[in-house]
């Protein structure tokens, strides 16, 4: 019983961590993971390749949770391999969680979603599902962007996956707000705006962005952030939502770089420099991670220029994509 999953790192257009409502973006980097599940066994053994001293405990507990409510309660072993740097702001846990719950249920011989992963048709009107699209009085239900779940042919939507992901990342105690903005983006790709309160999705609307991601060489776990600080930026959280509900994602992320990069006390010299250069620009989560983003459509933008700006300072700089597909069984 082996099953493999990857799913997408993401960039943030808004910080939860002020008001509860968040919303990020999938990025084309992504988190593979191997599940083997044995019956006999007596509780899940995680390991992460990248780094044999980093805490399996989120992994084990997807894989736990996921064999519980879907299996028998099988244990085995879990194993990640991943290109999203842990604990850098580009939703680590996330994709970690989400692939493993999804390589759970490929163990398991679940149909997931729509047998891998979601075009734009399969997530709404044409790309964005709006409020109007649902008339549920304010909140686009789960039916207007999942994988249908009255399909016969679908075992479990990504949404139940990325929730019960959630739930693992709450109990392992790695997030603030249980991230469902960063859980979504990565499951289903696109740019997604949530209530994480809630654990509901607002919108999901695909994007199409160049991306340049600069990664310091320092970490910033979530668990670990000023959360008052962040709270006393709610105002500024509160106009970033506008913004983002309205469609207007880069406007949004780019607010939402300068509020939490002076919340965080990160350095918002990258973002000015970015700024004349790029669509959008922003902190990426807790940090210190900073994403810079170009529609390709818009001649005035240049990541090159951009690149060159951030060239001499330390850790790394990659090119990306934005992704709109999503997380997968593989
Ligand atoms: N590849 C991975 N495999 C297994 N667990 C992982 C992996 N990456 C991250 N994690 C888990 O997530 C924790 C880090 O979560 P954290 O929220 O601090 O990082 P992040 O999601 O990258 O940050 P942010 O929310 O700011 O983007 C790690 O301590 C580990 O438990
Ligand atoms: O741990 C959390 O709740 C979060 C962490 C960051 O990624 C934020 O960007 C996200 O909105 C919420």
């Amino acid at each position: 019983m082996e099953g493999r999953a990857a799913a997408l790192g993401a960039g943030t257009v808004l910080n939860a961590l002020a008001t509860g409502t968040g919303a990020a973006f999938g990025i084309d980097v992504e988190t593979r993971a191997t599940v083997e599940l044995d019956p006999a066994a007596n509780g899940v053994d995680g390991e992460i390749a990248e780094d044999a001293d980093a805490d399996t405990d989120l992994i084990e507990r997807c894989v736990a949770l996921a064999t519980e409510r879907w299996g028998d309660g099988e244990g085995g072993r879990v194993r990640t391999d991943s290109d999203v740097p842990l604990a850098a702001g580009l939703k680590s846990s996330s994709a970690a969680a989400n692939a493993t719950v999804l390589a759970t249920c490929d163990a398991l011989g679940l149909a997931v979603g729509d047998g891998g992963r979601a075009s734009d048709d399969a997530v709404g009107d044409g790309g964005r599902a709006s409020d109007d699209a649902v008339g549920d009085g304010g909140r686009a239900s789960d039916d207007a962007v999942d994988d249908d779940p009255d399909d016969p042919a679908v075992d479990v939507t990504r949404l139940e996956a990325c929730r019960l992901g959630v739930r693992a990342a709450r109990e392992a105690g790695v997030t603030v707000t249980g991230a469902f903005d960063d859980a979504t983006a990565s499951m289903l790709g696109g740019v997604t705006v949530t209530d994480n309160d809630a654990d509901e999705l607002r919108v999901r609307e695909a994007v199409d962005w160049d991306v340049l991601v600069w990664t310091p060489p320092e970490r910033a776990y979530s668990a670990d952030a000023d959360v008052a600080r962040c709270e006393a930026v709610a105002p500024m959280a509160d106009l970033v939502a506008d913004l983002a509900l309205d469609g207007r994602y880069g406007e949004a992320m780019t607010v939402n770089g300068l509020a939490f990069s002076a919340a965080l006390g990160f350095d918002a010299d990258p973002a000015v420099e970015a700024m004349p250069h790029a669509t959008a620009v922003s902190l990426s989560g807790t940090g210190p991670s900073v994403v810079a983003v170009a529609d390709p459509a818009d001649p005035e933008t240049d990541l090159d220029a951009v690149a060159d700006a951030w060239g001499d300072r330390p850790g790394t700089l990659r090119r990306t994509t934005t992704r709109n597909d999503g997380a997968a069984v593989e």
